[in-house]
């Protein structure tokens, strides 16, 4: 019932050159697959390449990040009206990089999160624990404070249109991927949280894992009942082993 996402974050790699060269390659890859929702969230500056290349392809795009007003003397900021109008349909909200880095927190989640909904982009909310976290015990309670922050100003009807992902800090490029087993328990937790504030719209959101996915890891990854998808950093740069994981092949 709910359709496997897979979404290749780019982060800040890729020329415009280099992000068309990638989604040539792509393309004939993937296209006669069926059932999967594949997304690529580039930098900015290869929206404009790619919102052209992937037009008649089952690839969607996003973004990695938007400031949540229409438009304004912001310099240096991308709105979600711009987004829209370069055909991106998701965009990647608090990921840990940028809690790490640009101070983001659960209330700028928070905001960008309602703001990308009335923009029809689908958000999705990055969560998940440090190493010092996790060795603390501290798993649970910070994913659920992530949660329920990031989450407090959707009402009903508004939580189906999300997407979260699990991203373990300590797993993000570090090719120390979560055990299939404890990514699902966590993906499990995610979902009784989001169903104690949802109800029963928590059955319809798609629950990612991320951090180290690779060809090698999907296909355990997808069996667990509760991920319904993989957020892929650096195994998404390559159109080969990106098409691997869409495919969930392992070799
Ligand atoms: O941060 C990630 C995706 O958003 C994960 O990155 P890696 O797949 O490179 O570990």
């Amino acid at each position: 019932m709910r359709v496997p996402v897979l979404a290749g974050n780019w982060k800040m790699y890729m020329t415009p050159t280099e992000s068309q060269s990638m989604i040539d390659q792509l393309i004939p890859l993937i296209e006669d697959l069926q059932n999967r929702k594949v997304v690529l969230c580039p930098p900015y500056t290869s929206l404009s390449v790619l919102s052209k290349a992937i037009e008649g392809s089952p690839i969607q795009l996003g973004a990695q990040n938007m400031y949540p007003v229409d438009e304004g003397a912001f310099t240096g900021e991308v709105s979600p009206k711009m987004l829209q109008a370069l055909q991106c349909s998701y965009v990647i909200i608090g990921h840990s990089e940028r809690r790490q880095y640009f101070g983001e927190t659960d209330s700028s989640v928070a905001e960008k999160t309602l703001k990308a909904l009335q923009y029809n982009l689908t958000p999705i909310v990055c969560v998940g624990e440090t190493l010092e976290q996790r060795e603390e015990k501290l798993t649970e309670p910070t994913i659920e404070i992530q949660i329920r922050k990031g989450l407090a100003p959707l009402v009903a009807g508004q939580f189906e249109k999300v997407i979260i992902a699990y991203e373990p800090v300590w797993a993000i490029g570090t090719g120390r991927t979560a055990s299939p087993e404890d990514a699902q328990d966590v993906c499990a937790f995610i979902r009784t949280i989001v169903a104690s504030i949802a109800g029963d719209e928590a059955q319809k959101v798609p629950i990612l894992y991320g951090g180290s996915v690779k060809p090698e890891n999907i296909k355990e990854l997808m069996s667990q009942p509760d991920i319904d998808g993989a957020l892929v950093g650096g195994a998404s740069l390559k159109a080969e082993s990106f098409a691997r994981i869409v495919r969930f092949e392992e070799q």
